[in-house]
């Protein structure tokens, strides 16, 4: 034959796996330059395989191939499965397809226009998953044809075809030929491939004929093709058993080795990857709001106390002294000299209110309502006044030293503390005494004794002890777990659904024609990682929200309590938290000005001290959770007091 040749098998060989049997041997083949050949051959002969060889998505073991178009980009192929993404409309597949081959839109407009009316394709809105197995496989030819192609590779795409619109296609093919492409065409039809300018026909991984149809008839001397197929079978049983000889194993070189367009289309695929991506994520909308962002939002709403309420911040009471409700006492009226009796629970609430205006108080009739409100976190401590509070405590000044354990029982209040806020209790107790304190040294002092005595025979000094080591003992983990795990949920869903993208569409057979399409790896993984930042930004974003909310309570607090401030510890620790705000995001207790930041202290102190434990809990510590039984081994230098991690 006197052409030139697009394409060129010399001695393939080629088996999967090692020891598998050849699927190819020693094949030889020459496809001619701007014409159609048509490749027949029983079913397993290798035609699939050998088709693969050529496009690059297979390599040969042995033999070589050489082609035409040195680049991947002027191959189009059709493989045997759908190979299209399902759930894309047929004008979505075409804008993937032209940006994969990064053609203009005027150029994709005119050949989608030729394609449509050619394969008579159904409307563009149309969903590929929703199209019939014959018009998925005219779409299919139509991606392949889009980006004209001088190497056209169809793997069985008449088949299921009406004969009518089959006639048309060949039509068709053969007119691309005339305009320069050459065109390898697989079929199961054996008279159909008459319309072909060449045909080989193959079996058992050999060619064993390949020649005009025409004259393939008259050199065999029979009616039709599948004759001639029929004589050439009967040859190939009588010769013998080909075997792969030692010379003819030649070492097999990729024909797209020095693809030009390796790195400058690197822009554009991953562009059309990520297109494609964004594509199945709004395709698949409902999974992914739901699975990511509905998580993000029950972290939110179930960890941020800030969007539900203002945290309590009350003080119930229950007065059951003389006085109860105290509005027949005047506290600022008490004068001890002039013999006046003092209510010290009236005392108590009014030097509360003066001293602590930031926490108010809500004054209740009986222990049980208070508790009530107590338990719908509506307090955070409940004081409980017994009826002869203030007698008691008259009498144990009286007494002095001879008080006796039932006195001192008597003269005692009750306070209910709630204890799942550690840092509420420290804080309550704190408050409690320093109120106590002002009360009777005002009275002291009006009775004419020095005020000292009521101060507790306490010095305290700041020293700094902190430990490297943290011993947890007995601590219940799940609390922190579940929010941990679902953070963790919110995070890994685009990756588990993209992944679960990339698996469904590798079995559609659709990457394979992408990668045949040049695409690399590199950008298909581009693509994707481009995706799942993209979530997990707008899910941190989201989460950040909780984080500004908690932080500027966080802020207000700093400057409430700013007398506290004494170590530039404080300020050190509130810039770490300011930027590393997120994560905080499962505070619960955003009233705490302090919790967040030393949280996030004791969190790297933890990571740093190598607790396993805590790993294992996955997710932030916040110290007011922390159990009483913490406790610090060793001393190491560091800016923060003792008595805040206790
Ligand atoms: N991935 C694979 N692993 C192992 N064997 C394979 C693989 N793919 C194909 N084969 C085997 O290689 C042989 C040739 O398969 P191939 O798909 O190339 O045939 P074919 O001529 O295209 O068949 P058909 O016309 O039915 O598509 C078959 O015996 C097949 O079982």
């Amino acid at each position: 034959m006197d052409f030139k040749s697009a394409c060129t098998v010399r001695h393939a060989h080629k088996r999967y796996g090692r020891s598998g049997p050849w699927v190819l041997k020693d094949l030889k083949m020459t496809i001619p330059q701007n014409q159609i050949y048509g490749l027949l051959g029983s079913s397993g002969c290798g035609k699939t395989t050998l088709l693969k060889c050529l496009v690059g998505a297979l390599d040969l073991d042995y033999g070589s191939i050489d082609l035409i178009v040195k680049s991947k980009k002027q191959i189009g192929f059709m493989p045997q499965e759908t190979s299209l993404f399902e759930e894309f409309t047929i004008a979505e597949s075409f804008y993937f397809h032209a940006a994969l081959y990064r053609l203009s839109k005027a150029q994709a407009k005119s050949k989608i226009k030729e394609l449509t009316e050619v394969l008579d394709l159904p409307p563009d809105h149309r969903v590929c998953s929703t199209l019939s197995g014959g018009q998925v496989r005219r779409v299919s030819i139509a991606m392949t044809l889009l980006h004209s192609p001088s190497l056209v590779i169809l793997d069985e795409p008449t088949s299921g075809l009406d004969p009518v619109l089959a006639n048309l296609f060949w039509r068709y093919l053969n007119q691309l030929s005339v305009q320069g492409q050459s065109i390898i065409i697989t079929t199961h039809y054996i008279e159909e491939a008459r319309q072909a300018n060449v045909v080989g026909l193959m079996r058992q991984g050999v060619l064993l004929a390949e020649d005009a149809p025409e004259k393939l008839i008259a050199h065999y001397k029979v009616d039709n093709l599948e004759d001639v197929f029929l004589c050439l079978c009967n040859e190939q049983e009588t010769a013998l058993p080909v075997e792969v000889e030692a010379e003819k194993k030649i070492t097999f070189t990729s024909p797209f080795k020095d693809d030009a367009n390796n790195y400058s289309m690197f822009v554009p695929h991953t562009k059309a990857i990520l297109y494609k991506n964004c594509k199945w994520i709004i395709h698949n909308w409902f999974a992914f709001i739901m699975l990511s962002y509905c998580l993000s939002l029950a972290c939110i709403i179930e960890s941020n106390e800030c969007l539900k309420y203002f945290p309590p911040q009350r003080v119930g009471v229950v007065n059951n002294g003389e006085n109860g409700t105290c509005v027949n006492y005047d506290p600022s009226g008490f004068n001890c000299s002039e013999g006046q009796r003092v209510d010290f629970s009236c005392q108590l609430l009014d030097a509360w209110r003066k001293e602590k205006p930031q926490i108010p108080l809500s004054i209740y009739n009986n222990i049980n309502e208070a508790m009530k409100d107590g338990k719908a976190r509506k307090l955070i401590t409940i004081l409980e006044i017994p009826y002869n509070f203030t007698s008691g405590i008259l009498e144990r000044f009286d007494r002095g030293t001879n008080a006796d354990s039932e006195l001192i029982e008597t003269a005692s209040m009750d306070i209910h503390i709630d204890s799942t806020d550690y840092m509420a209790v420290y804080r309550i107790e704190q408050d409690l005494r320093d109120v106590f304190y002002s009360v009777f040294k005002d009275h002291l002092k009006s009775c004419g004794y020095l005020p000292q005595v009521a101060k507790p025979p306490l010095r305290i000094k700041q020293d700094a002890f902190f430990g490297k080591n943290i011993v947890y003992q007995q601590y219940d983990y799940s609390l922190h777990i579940a929010m941990a795990c679902m953070c963790s949920i919110t995070y890994l869903v685009p990756l588990f659904l993209l992944t679960i993208s990339l698996c469904l569409e590798k079995m559609s057979g659709a990457y394979t024609r992408v990668l045949v399409g040049g695409v690399r790896i590199v950008e298909i993984f581009a693509g994707y990682l481009f995706m799942i930042v993209i979530f997990n930004f707008t899910n941190t974003a989201a989460m950040g929200f909780d984080s500004v909310c908690y932080l500027w309570q966080t802020l207000w607090q700093f400057l409430a309590h700013l007398h506290n401030a004494t170590d530039l510890g404080i300020l050190w620790d509130l810039v770490w938290f300011l930027c590393r705000g997120s994560r905080e995001r499962f505070s619960r207790e955003c009233r705490d000005w302090y919790c967040g930041v030393i949280s996030h202290v004791y969190v790297y102190r933890l990571l740093l001290a190598n607790r396993s434990r805590l790993f294992s809990s996955g997710g932030t510590f916040q110290l007011h959770r922390v159990p009483n039984d913490v406790s610090i081994e060793s001393t190491h230098g560091h800016h923060f007091e003792r008595r805040w991690f206790l």
